[in-house]
């Protein structure tokens, strides 16, 4: 028998799982097949257990606008969020409201749209080396792991534009899987909470500290060369901005530590979110060819041999909606954890103290109350004027409410930039014989990388031939 108490139910229905590991396997096999079986059975919120912890998945915008804005009721995970083996107490994993809203002040300034206007011209410098690069090490045909290359420029990119330091050398310098390992670790743990402790001397333990302790040094040095009084500044760069800034109540600047963690914090979040959207989106045009076409007559319509100024993006509108439709189907962080803080209710559900939700961004951009055919790829859904009619929280790629990803409008100006150049000068096709699965870690990956082949375009012939066409049409 249902318990209903002043209207509210007892428990959300709960999905079938194993006695005492609950769900764990099943989370483990494929997090996301796993939650849209059991919203399938049960409906937009559905009770798991991994081992003794409780979690609520959440797939409905509705439900989503009520977790992600109330941070009352629905908080940070806190310290025993296995994220923080790697993030420490940054941004993303921080859950003392204090310390986390003086820090997102102290940093919001680097993130205006003005401030990114002036990070255009770094990033154009980085994007035109790196594709560069990608040329001369590739003819035309060859096979390339797509996501490995967008990781590299991305990674360039936001090393350069926030720290204007090179950390890619350095980091290969811990193996090419360094920050995989530390992130695939800490996801590992989350979604299993029966993981052996850390101090064990396992195997995948010592790899993992390991890797830590090359990435701290990696970072703790970076800090250091930029405190030496003799040091030259960032020319305002975050990493200036974090060392002058003071807290307002006890004058403070941020201990090594706290660099430490916002530092780490930024490189993770900042660069493969992106690389990954741009891997399935280059994915999803090689599965669209009519899509394809109209980015590049678009692109072909607009540049020259030049990289894009801010002008041109804002003349590739298409090409923006194309990256804006990869988000909606790849969300690069597919799921978002909260703690529940305080018993309370949810969706016509009590849903108890120290329980989780985990916002399920994945089923929520296709929820077919909110999106028509939602598993066709169709940029034209985010024409502004089809947008107006979309319910607010049904597209969160960049999540809602005070945790709003700091570096969207980053991330935009960077991949609108990218797509546009690399469409220029490439096209590349999707291997047939390669097995494209998603595999949703803390980010959505392509389980087994993307391969694709590289075919050199002649833009120039194209954009003549175009303009051409526009005037004989
Ligand atoms: C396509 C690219 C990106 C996507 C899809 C994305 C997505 C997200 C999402 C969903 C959140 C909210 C997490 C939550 O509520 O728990 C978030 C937060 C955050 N993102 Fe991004 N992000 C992207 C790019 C970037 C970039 C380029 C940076 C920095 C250079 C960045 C830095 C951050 C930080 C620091 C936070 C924590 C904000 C806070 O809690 O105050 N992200 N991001």
């Amino acid at each position: 028998m249902t318990d209903v108490r002043d209207g509210v139910v007892a428990g959300a229905p709960r999905a079938a799982g194993l006695p005492l590991l609950g769900s764990v396997l099943d989370f483990r096999r494929d997090i996301l097949q796993a939650m849209h079986r059991g919203r399938t059975a049960h409906g937009d919120l559905v009770q798991y257990r991994l081992g003794p912890v409780a979690v609520h998945g959440v797939s409905s915008p509705e439900l989503a606008a009520e977790v992600l804005t109330d941070s009352d009721r629905f908080g940070k995970l806190g310290p025993d969020n296995p994220l923080r083996l790697v993030l420490g107490e940054g941004l993303l994993t921080s859950d003392d409201h204090k310390s986390w809203l003086r820090n997102r002040r102290m940093m919001q300034p680097i993130y205006t749209k003005q401030a990114l206007a002036g990070m255009f011209a770094t990033m154009g410098v980085s994007a035109a080396e790196q594709i560069a690069h990608m040329g001369d090490r590739y003819r035309t045909g060859a096979v390339v792991d797509l996501h490995t290359e967008m990781m590299r420029v991305t990674l360039d990119i936001v090393s350069r534009c926030m720290f204007s330091t090179d950390v890619s050398r350095t980091l290969a310098g811990l193996g090419p899987d360094a920050v995989d390992v530390a992130i695939n670790y800490a996801f590992d743990r989350l979604q299993n909470p029966l993981s052996p402790p850390t101090s064990w001397p396992t195997p995948r333990n010592r790899r993992f500290h390991e890797v830590m302790r090359g990435l701290d040094d990696l970072i703790y040095r970076i800090i250091a060369e930029r405190r030496r009084p003799d040091a030259p500044t960032g020319g305002g760069d975050l990493l200036d901005m974090l060392l002058a800034a003071r807290d307002a109540d006890t004058g403070q600047g941020m201990t090594d530590r706290e660099l430490r963690d916002e530092v780490i914090t930024t490189f993770a979040a900042g660069h493969e979110t992106t690389a990954i959207t741009l891997t399935w989106a280059f994915y999803l045009l090689s599965r669209h060819r009519e899509v394809l076409e109209r980015v590049q007559r678009e692109v072909d319509g607009v540049l020259g041999d030049d990289l894009p100024t801010p002008e041109d993006l804002a003349a590739m509108p298409y090409t923006l909606r194309v990256f804006e439709e990869a988000l909606r189907l790849y969300p690069s962080a597919p799921i978002l954890p909260r703690l529940v803080r305080r018993d309370t209710e949810l969706g016509g559900y009590r849903v108890p103290a120290g329980s989780r939700v985990l916002v399920n961004l994945y089923d929520i951009h296709r929820h077919p109350r909110h999106w028509p055919d939602p598993e066709r790829f169709d940029p034209d859904r985010f024409l502004p004027e089809t947008g107006k009619a979309r319910h607010r929280f049904a597209y969160l790629p960049f999540g809602a409410g005070p945790h709003l990803c700091i570096g969207k409008h980053f991330a935009l100006m960077e991949a609108h930039l990218l797509l546009c150049a690399l469409v220029r000068r490439w096209e590349f096709r999707h291997v047939p014989s390669h097995r494209v699965v998603n595999h949703a870690t803390i980010t959505l990956r392509p389980r087994y990388g993307m391969l694709m082949t590289m075919h050199q375009r002649t833009p120039s012939a194209a954009r003549t031939a175009h303009v051409a066409g526009e005037r004989t049409s």
